[in-house]
């Protein structure tokens, strides 16, 4: 399996430092990794670790890769992740938040269509999304998701407007509103809001509060569910990458596990 990773910035890079742990599995290979612009040790990281891998801006036209994998942002959605699902190269997507600003998710449906291919959302750095999308068939009455992350990690973000994040002493929730809002404007902290919302109730009716806490460490996810099939709560406390605290390993692990199911004989 010959794959194109976009992005090779704290998952990316990770995923193909861990990708030899997959060895075991035959034929899995990065042949192409697609960048910006690429740092100069970014290409020399590159040489280094995957020197079979083309580093390049765009997949050139007569590339055919088995299968694209966005670990980027969501502008990569449109650069590539598109144009790939109409050339038939089926997608696996990380930055799921994208899916928020209005059509994108019917338009990655009608380029896959039109490959005739799949593109998969990935659960990232948040379980249970198997659970609560079984639990939509049977009808959900109310999803809530809180993401709490250290105070750091909201630096740069809106956050900023709202309370001093360095003077925080207790947690405190500067966000709540849709997944969609959430996604829209924390589109590197709230991919997973988007991922629980289009597992379940949707992005416009599934409730979001964000949360900055200066005492964790770590970057917590709760989920509390009920419909038709019970109830849910989940409990998740992600250990963040030290290449970027705003994600969590769990990410990485999630699109390795991707990767291993897509070559394994027996897939979970
Ligand atoms: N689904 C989930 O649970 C999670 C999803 N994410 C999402 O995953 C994505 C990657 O996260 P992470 O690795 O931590 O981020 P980083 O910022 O560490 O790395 C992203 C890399 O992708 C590059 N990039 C961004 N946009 C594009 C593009 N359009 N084309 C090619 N390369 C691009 C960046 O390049 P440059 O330096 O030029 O910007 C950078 O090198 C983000 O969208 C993030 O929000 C993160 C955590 C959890
Ligand atoms: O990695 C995480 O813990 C979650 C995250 O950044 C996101 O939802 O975008």
């Amino acid at each position: 399996m010959r794959i194109a990773l976009v992005g090779c910035g704290a998952i990316g890079s990770e995923v193909l430092q861990r990708l030899p742990q997959l060895s075991g599995l035959q034929g899995l290979r990065v042949d192409w990794v697609l960048a910006r612009q690429p740092r100069p040790d970014v290409v020399d990281w590159l040489a280094q670790h995957v020197p079979g891998a083309q580093l390049l801006q765009a997949l050139p036209e007569d590339a055919r890769p088995d299968l694209l994998v966005e670990c980027a942002g969501h502008s990569a959605i449109a650069t590539h992740v598109l144009p790939a699902l109409r050339r038939g190269i089926p997608c696996l997507v990380v930055s799921v938040g994208a899916l928020a600003a209005p059509g994108l998710v019917e338009e990655l449906a009608d380029a896959a269509r039109q490959g005739g291919t799949r593109v998969q959302l990935l659960p990232g750095a948040i379980g249970a999304i198997d659970a609560l999308a079984a639990a939509r068939e049977g009808g959900l009455a109310q999803v809530t998701y809180t993401g709490t992350k250290p105070a750091a990690a909201w630096k740069g973000t809106p956050a900023e407007t709202v309370c001093d994040l360095a003077a925080l002493t207790a947690p405190f929730c500067f966000f709540q509103g849709s997944a969609r809002e959430a996604a829209q404007q924390y589109p590197r902290n709230a991919n997973v809001a988007a991922t629980v919302a289009l597992a379940g109730l949707g992005l416009d009716d599934t409730e979001v509060r964000l949360v900055a806490d200066p005492q964790c460490s770590e970057n917590r996810h709760q989920i509390a569910a009920q419909g038709a099939f019970g109830r849910l709560s989940l409990e998740l406390a992600g250990q963040p990458l030290a290449a970027n605290p705003k994600t969590s390993a769990l990410t990485v692990f999630s699109v390795l596990r991707a990767l291993r199911n897509a070559v394994a004989p027996l897939a979970i």
